[in-house]
Order: C-alpha cells, then sequence, then structure tokens
C-alpha cells in the first residue's frame, strides 16, 4: 500500500452487512462495492443510504462495481460479504482480483475460508455480530450489535491482519484481533445455529429462541454443536455447552430480541440459506465423528424443505 494515499478495499458480494461495511469504511478507505445492478444503480444515483446504529447518513463516496472489469488495479485489500452459498461463485468471478491479494470474510458458517484460501495466499477469518438487513436498493439499516467485529489470521501474512484492523479501526467500527480464527468463526455460528432457523421457520424476531416452548430445542442445538467442536479439536471461549447458553440467553438474545436475523430474509425471499454451512455442517460432521445430532439434522431438514418449497407446498 503506498503509504500517502488512502487504502483500497473491495467488498464482494456487497447486500445487508457488505454495503453498511462500505458506507463505515469509506470514512478511511477508498471502497469499491461489488453487487447487484439493482444496489449499484440506486447508489449511483443518490448515493448509500444507512440508517440506524452506524450512523444515519447518505454516502456518496462508495464506488459500485458490476463486475471485474470495473474493479482498479490497485486493491489493497479484499473483503467477502456475499452469503456463504453465493462465496465460490463470486471468488471465480473475482478471481483475478483477489489472486495475491489478502482477502477477508466476514460470513457466518463453517468452510467460507477455506474456499477463499483456493483463490489466494492470505485469508483473514472474521466475524461480526451485528443485526443488518437491506431496506431497499442501495440502503441499509443496522438495528443493533453484540460484540466488536473480529479477525484473524487464516493463512500467510500477519502484517495484513494488522493492518486490515487498523483501517477497520479509524473507521470508528470496534474491532478486536482474534487469534484463534477457527474457534472464533465456531463460536460466532454458535447463535446463528441456535437462533437463524428457527426465527427463519417461525418468521420470528430472535427473542422466540427464550420462549418456553422452543428454549429446549435451542439447548439440544448447542448441546450437540459443542460435542461436535469437542470431537473436532476446536477450543471454543466457553468452557461447556452450559457456559454458552447461559451467554446466549443472558447477553445475545436479549440484545438482539426485537430484530430478524439473515436466514429470516432469505426464506422470506425464497433464497437458498446456509443451513449447510451451520447446523447442516454439525449434523455432516456429528455422523463422521459418531455423535448423534437429532436437532441439528431435523431443523436442517426442516430449512431445506421450507427452502424449496416457499409457498409451503
Ligand atoms: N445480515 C446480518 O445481520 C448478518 C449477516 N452475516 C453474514 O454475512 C453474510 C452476508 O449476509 P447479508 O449481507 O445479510 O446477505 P445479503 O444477501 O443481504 O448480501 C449479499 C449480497 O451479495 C450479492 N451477491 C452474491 N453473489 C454476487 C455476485 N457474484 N456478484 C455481485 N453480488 C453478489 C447478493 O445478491 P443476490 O441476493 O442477488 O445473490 C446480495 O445482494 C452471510 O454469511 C451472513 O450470514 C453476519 C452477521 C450479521
Ligand atoms: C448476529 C445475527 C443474528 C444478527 O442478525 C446474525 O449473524 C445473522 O443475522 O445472521
Amino acid at each position: 500500500m503506498e503509504s500517502l494515499q488512502r487504502p483500497v478495499i473491495l467488498i464482494l458480494g456487497a447486500g445487508a452487512v457488505g454495503l453498511a461495511l462500505a458506507g463505515r469504511l469509506a470514512a478511511a478507505a477508498s471502497v469499491y462495492a461489488a453487487c447487484r445492478p439493482v444496489h449499484a444503480a440506486a447508489i449511483r444515483d443518490r448515493g448509500l443510504v444507512m440508517e440506524g446504529i452506524w450512523g444515519d447518513a447518505t454516502i456518496r463516496e462508495v464506488i459500485p462495481v458490476t463486475g471485474p472489469d470495473e474493479v482498479p488495479p490497485a486493491v489493497d485489500f479484499v473483503i467477502v460479504t456475499a452469503k456463504g452459498t453465493g462465496t465460490r461463485a463470486i471468488c471465480a468471478d473475482y478471481a483475478g482480483v483477489i489472486r495475491g491479494r489478502p482477502t477477508a470474510s466476514l460470513q457466518n458458517g463453517i468452510g467460507n475460508e477455506d474456499i477463499i484460501a483456493e483463490y489466494t495466499n492470505t485469508v483473514i477469518g472474521g466475524t461480526v455480530t451485528t443485526n443488518f438487513s437491506v431496506a431497499g436498493p442501495g440502503h441499509v439499516r443496522v438495528l443493533s450489535e453484540s460484540a466488536p467485529m473480529r479477525f484473524g489470521a487464516w493463512s500467510g501474512d500477519g502484517d495484513a491482519l494488522r493492518e486490515l484492523i487498523g483501517i477497520v479501526r479509524s473507521a470508528g467500527i470496534p474491532v478486536e484481533p482474534e487469534p484463534d480464527i477457527r474457534a472464533g468463526k465456531w463460536a460466532k455460528a454458535l447463535l446463528n445455529i441456535a437462533v437463524n432457523p428457527i426465527c427463519a421457520l417461525l418468521r420470528a424476531p430472535v427473542g422466540v429462541a427464550a420462549e418456553k416452548e422452543i428454549r429446549g430445542i435451542v439447548d439440544g442445538l448447542i448441546r450437540e454443536t459443542f460435542a461436535v467442536a469437542g470431537a473436532e479439536g476446536v477450543h471454543l471461549p466457553w468452557a461447556t455447552a452450559d457456559d454458552y447458553l447461559a451467554y446466549l440467553f443472558g447477553v445475545q438474545v436479549p440484545d438482539f430480541a426485537t430484530v430478524y436475523p439473515s436466514m429470516y430474509h432469505d426464506l422470506r425471499q425464497a433464497r437458498r440459506t446456509e443451513i449447510d454451512l451451520l447446523n447442516g455442517y454439525v449434523a455432516d460432521l456429528g455422523e463422521r465423528h459418531g455423535i448423534a445430532t437429532p436437532y441439528n439434522r431435523c431443523i436442517a431438514a426442516l430449512v431445506r424443505y421450507a427452502q424449496t418449497h416457499p409457498d409451503g407446498r
């Protein structure tokens, strides 16, 4: 990166998370947002509209792109914010840009960083525990936040990680280094495994997870996930499932009680969900380790059915 110039960041798959991130990062970097034409047209026309806890503003500095030919040669960092169902496709589309460049993921679920690592040597894993949604073309809402963003080195160069954290921090986004990013991705996935499919199936906000009829299901999902993570040798930040359940019901569910998770929007819009990177992934790994995962298997089957039968039939 040239020291006197602003860093150049390309966000790949800019929707709820990526557009909001682009809007904030524009304070510290030149930001290109690879997005669908409907967002690109609105942003070119009247700027990116942001509302909520990351600030209410119309940001004119974000540059939308709809293909790799529109990306300038001098990109310093790539951040992938497409759904996990689209990671391979977007990496393939932008392979020429990603190659040789530090590329981070802020996606939920397990497996995205390994896909990105097929395209570049320096991969940075990331998590974001904030609620984002698309309110319309080029218009995003940020409604609640429960923890700082975290980035950790997945492969390659540690300098790139430090530099990226510095840029994100100077844009005013709370961010911390994550020394064990594999465990960090699993730690974030616990929340998504617990609430995303249930809220998507019930068409309810996150608070539904604490209802007495639902709590036992969440409990089962998390106990199974702890057993599978343990068999995988993942050192979660909580020693036991009970410790995490206390944090989930004491902090995370209250923080997100009134908002809808990303999978809710996927099912409502008849899009493929990330279930195979979350509960489906745990169920498959459980089978490999000889660990029974009836809760995760059942919820994954329900979501797969719902995403292929949007009208319920
Ligand atoms: N929303 C949230 O609150 C949070 C989400 N996350 C995670 O962040 C990731 C992104 O989620 P979110 O922002 O909600 O998802 P969105 O679906 O809102 O955003 C992803 C965007 O990328 C676009 N896209 C996909 N492939 C391409 C492509 N090849 N070229 C251009 N655009 C493309 C999608 O378009 P299209 O839909 O047409 O494919 C969509 O507009 C997920 O892994 C999610 O689990 C993490 C924390 C919070
Ligand atoms: C943290 C949470 C639940 C925020 O909405 C999320 O990760 C998601 O929606 O996928």
